[in-house]
């Protein structure tokens, strides 16, 4: 979190998951404040996902609890944290692919926001000009290359209203003209005050966007803190087993 802010919008503590014998998270404390933007990076199956699954309350935790604007939210379902303020965009878009940008959006907005009527649609249309889809609001969501989709993907996530938006490698398989496209939509939110946590592989599009770095290995928080000082970290240069990390 960074220094001298107050309650964190999203934060875990002790977060453990455990599937029988298996610890693929172990006692992890994590902070964002409000409008902070962090970014996740570490070795697969090092628990990244697992994290935002348990945060946003998809996955149960074994053992911790989780406070979103300083309120215990560790019990509740995931449509309730969403409501709340938690925010989430997966690697692979999930759509509906029958229904149309704009109905897609509207979704978000009136099931995971709780905006009714005209609420709902002002909010969708902002956000579909937030992140450059209003000139394809009318196609179906099916009918959209990939970059379009990672677009709606953030869009059907926004329109929920987050204070707290998680993000789950959503610049796999774009190309780099693409991710740097992507980089200014989540630079556009942060403007607007939306506190970001990014599991990302790709590093340097990660690095554009982010305050403050985790590195995670086998269930736990190797490092956090200054992006360009956690990636020289030798524990982190020791979980990838020398592999190219930025
Ligand atoms: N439902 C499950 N049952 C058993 N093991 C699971 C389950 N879900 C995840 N795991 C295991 O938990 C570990 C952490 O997985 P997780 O997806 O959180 O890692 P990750 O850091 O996001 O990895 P990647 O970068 O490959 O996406 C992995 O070893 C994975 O196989």
């Amino acid at each position: 979190m960074s220094e001298g802010s107050g309650t964190p919008v999203l934060a875990g503590t002790g977060l453990t998951k455990r599937y029988g014998d298996l610890t693929v998270l172990d006692s992890v404390d994590f902070a964002v404040a409000e409008g902070e933007a962090v970014g996740i990076v570490g070795p697969n199956g090092a628990g990244k996902t697992t994290l935002l699954s348990v945060l946003s309350g998809s996955t149960p935790a074994t053992a911790g609890h989780t406070t979103l604007l300083g309120a215990d939210v560790s019990r509740a379902r995931p449509e309730v944290r969403c409501r709340r303020g938690i925010g989430r965009a997966f690697q692979v878009p999930r759509p509906f692919g029958g229904m149309t940008v704009l109905e897609n959006v509207l979704v978000g907005a009136t099931f995971g926001g709780g905006l009714r009527g005209g609420r709902g649609e002002e909010r969708a249309i902002d956000v579909l000009e937030l992140c450059g889809l209003i000139g394809v609001a009318n196609r179906r969501a099916e009918d959209l290359g990939l970059l379009s989709r990672k677009r709606l993907e953030l869009a059907r996530a926004l329109a929920t209203e987050p204070r707290v938006l998680l993000l789950d490698e959503i610049g796999g398989g774009l190309t780099d003209a693409e991710a740097a496209e992507l980089v200014d939509t989540i630079l556009a939110l942060r403007e607007r005050g939306v506190a970001i946590v990014w599991i990302e592989h790709i590093v340097h599009v990660l690095l554009r966007v982010v305050d403050r770095l985790i590195c995670m290995a086998a269930g736990k928080v190797i490092a956090d803190g200054e992006p360009r000082a956690v990636l020289a970290d030798p524990a982190v240069i020791e979980a990838y087993l020398g592999r190219a990390v930025a």
